[in-house]
């Protein structure tokens, strides 16, 4: 279905943009240890909302809200294992619900330029669920090691692919180890959905951690399971540098969807500003993106959908 997907699209499909930052544009009051997950607990009308958002923008995937939704996370603020599941389920079903009202929505109308969007579960990094800034360190400390990672990621993934989503979208990964920590779980569970995984990156040149890429692409390069891989929620401007980097270590599709440019202060949980891209630098850059190979383009923290309409019309231009 991706690769149908991508073909549709010419080339190159468009993810959708900052999730976060749309629920807060509304108004949702995110400083939490959840995240942007809170509003799964409080506001599930509202993550539909953005998801439709996005599909206006013109967005062919969207991502679930599920990026720093975790059992642990629900559990510590007091929810049962059934509540906790069920809000899993709740984030891809959110996103179906949309992308199928959206569809029925526009597929009726003749000449329309949309593609039915396909929804691809979040699964934010051990970092994320720390909420403590350390999926841009990668440094989860000494005690955490490959079977700790892979019991932290594993519950959650069976309960999103039981969901249905059409892909899975690992996000903001920061070391080779829960890189690989992924790609051993969708083997040991043998999950038959589509995936890609993308690491975060501080310096335009490494992982987080100090690894290089080369490093954590092994364990990806040699499963099937994995569609694509790249970059999310780092820079754009030292995105085409990375494709350049990333299309000599790899053969699987390529996906970018960088940040703003603005830099998370983990420990005030707010963004700091910083050299950015506005949506005019989107639409430039993008093309540019897929020029270099990049097959899945999108955006991450402090994008919105204008970002993804600005990105919608230089890579639809047909
Ligand atoms: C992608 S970061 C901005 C998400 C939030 C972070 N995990 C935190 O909770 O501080
Ligand atoms: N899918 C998440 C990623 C955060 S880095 C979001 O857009 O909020
Ligand atoms: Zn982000």
């Amino acid at each position: 279905m991706l690769e149908d997907l991508i073909k549709k699209c010419g080339g190159c499909a468009v993810v959708d943009g900052g999730f976060a930052t749309q629920l807060e544009i509304h108004g949702a009051a995110i400083n939490d240890p959840l995240w942007s997950a809170v509003s799964l607990i409080k506001d599930p009308q509202l993550i539909k909302r953005v998801h439709m958002e996005y599909l206006e923008a013109g967005a062919d995937i969207i991502v679930t809200s599920s990026y720093q939704a975790t059992i642990p996370g629900f559990l510590s603020r007091g929810l049962s294992m059934e509540e906790s599941e069920a809000l899993l389920q709740k984030s891809v079903k959110l996103a179906i619900e949309a992308r199928d009202k959206f569809w029925d929505k526009v597929s009726k109308i003749s000449g329309h330029s949309y593609n039915r969007a396909l929804v691809a579960a979040s699964v934010g990094s051990y970092g994320a669920y720390l909420a403590d800034g350390s999926e841009y360190s990668g440094n989860y400390g000494e005690n955490v090691s490959l079977d700790k990672l892979k019991d932290f990621h594993r519950r959650r993934l069976q309960v999103l692919v039981e969901a249905g989503p059409d892909l899975l979208a690992f996000e903001t990964i920061p070391n080779k180890l829960e890189a690989q920590a992924c790609v051993e779980l969708l083997e040991e569970e043998n999950v038959q959905i589509p995936a890609w995984i993308c690491f975060s990156s501080v310096d335009g040149e490494k992982a987080p951690s100090g690894e290089s890429f080369e490093e954590c692409l092994e364990p990806l390069n040699k499963s099937n399971h994995i569609y694509a891989v790249g970059i999310n929620c780092a820079p754009p401007q030292f995105i085409e540098s990375l494709i350049s980097e990333f299309s000599k270590l790899t053969k699987k599709a390529i996906v970018v969807y960088p940040n703003s440019g603005e830099v998370w202060d983990g420990k005030e949980k707010k963004w700091l500003p910083s050299q950015c891209f506005g949506d005019d630098e989107f639409e430039m850059f993008a093309t540019k993106w897929r020029d270099l190979g990049a097959k899945l383009i999108g955006g991450c923290c402090r994008t919105t959908p204008s970002t993804i309409k600005a990105i919608c019309r230089d890579l639809k231009r047909r």
